[in-house]
């Protein structure tokens, strides 16, 4: 930052590292840097993370601006061509939820949002980054990630190799089509049942992905006409709406198996998207206390674990349970992946990971 100016990533630059190693190794690194340091090892990454605050922008609902601070100290995050250095990273996201954005004559997503970078020494702004898609693949990240632990460990260290899994998709938005394909990318994925509101979206999104998986690994890729359909026989189900209304219960489960929902959608309302029935029924995991103090109250359940606790202790979901990762997103995640991705763009080679 030689002109005391800080650097601009505009969008483009950001997509052309995101890769999912880039990114599934920083948000994992940010779940385990918020546990609390009684659960860590003295010179574990360690996080400080204050609950996020929302602004209503108008008296209208749907329409928010977020502000999510985070320090993450100590933590590792180059290839592994350069194994020797630990990060220090001061950033701030911020991000704006207008729900009606993808309705607007010239359509523009729900999230938007950039990540302010500061010089962990002297604190001065360094960096300005675009981080919309940024936001989506961390938070499908989140997903990933959360299904490898509290789904595949239950069934052992190889299950996230080896089990086929049926996937339901509900919400083909921004986020319900990055789910989509990176479960298609990430798992086995037997059969993938698509639900969207507007079908046509849906239908779209499975034309897209059977051109790439459907060949490729084999995957039934289905549009489906109701949230039930789609998930009555799915082992993973990621739902992602802005629906106040429950989408889901308990009856649109397969019976007494294991399931696990990844619960990433519905705005400031984190929890309406799916029923109460299911939360009575399921361990619920965090990505982080400190937001989940602030926005699930009401929650119809105990939060059993942060996902990261469970990441470090291995204290896995039995074969049997419901798991629900309650996904609300938090700004350890950005900071680790603005970082990854700063440094990522500094190597004079791309794509190190
Ligand atoms: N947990 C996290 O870290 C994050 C969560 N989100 C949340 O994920 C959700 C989806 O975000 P995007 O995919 O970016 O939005 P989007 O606007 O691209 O997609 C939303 C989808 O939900 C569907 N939908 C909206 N209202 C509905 C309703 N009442 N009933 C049924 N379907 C409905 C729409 O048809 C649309 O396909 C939002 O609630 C957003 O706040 C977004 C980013 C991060
Ligand atoms: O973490 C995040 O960026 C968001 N969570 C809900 C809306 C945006």
């Amino acid at each position: 930052m030689s002109s005391g100016l800080p650097t601009y990533y505009n969008a483009d630059a950001v997509r052309e590292v995101l890769t999912w190693p880039l990114v599934n190794k920083a948000v994992e690194s940010a779940l385990v840097a918020i546990v609390k340091e009684d659960h860590k090892m003295p010179s574990s990454s360690f996080a400080f993370q204050p609950k996020r605050t929302f602004t209503a922008c108008g008296k209208e609902p749907g329409k928010i601006l977020l502000t999510m601070p985070a320090y993450v100290g100590n933590y590792k995050l180059k290839s592994p061509r350069d194994p020797g250095e630990v990060e220090y990273t001061v950033a701030c996201k911020l991000v704006t939820s207008f729900s009606g954005n993808p309705r607007r004559d010239l359509p523009l997503p729900s999230i938007q949002a950039h990540v302010l970078l500061f010089d962990y020494q002297t604190g001065q702004l360094s960096a300005i980054m675009e981080g919309t898609d940024l936001t989506t693949w961390r938070t499908v990240s989140a997903s990933l990630v959360a299904t490898k632990y509290l789904y595949f460990r239950r069934f052992g260290a190889q299950a996230e190799q080896e089990r086929n899994i049926n996937v339901a998709i509900v919400g083909c938005g921004v986020q319900g089509q990055l789910h989509a394909a990176a479960f298609c990318a990430h798992f086995r994925v037997r059969q993938l049942n698509l639900y969207n509101r507007t079908q046509a979206k849906a239908q779209d999104l499975a034309y897209q992905l059977r051109q790439k998986f459907s060949t490729e690994s084999g995957t039934q890729i289905n549009v489906c006409s109701s949230p039930n359909e789609a998930c009555h026989d799915a082992d993973i189900i990621c739902i992602a709406t802005y629906s106040k209304e429950p989408l889901i219960n308990l009856a649109s489960l397969k019976a007494n198996q294991g399931v696990h929902i990844n619960a990433v959608g519905a705005g400031e309302n984190h929890f309406s998207e799916v029923a109460p029935d299911i939360y009575q029924r399921a361990k619920v995991y965090v990505d982080c206390y400190a937001n989940a103090e602030a926005e699930l109250v009401g929650l119809p359940a105990p939060i059993t674990a942060e996902v990261g606790e469970i990441i470090l202790d291995g204290n896995y979901p039995r074969e049997a349970e419901i798991s629900i990762f309650q996904s609300m997103g938090m700004a350890s995640e950005d900071a680790c992946v603005a970082q990854a991705v700063r440094y990522a763009l500094s190597l004079p080679q791309r794509f190190p990971y």
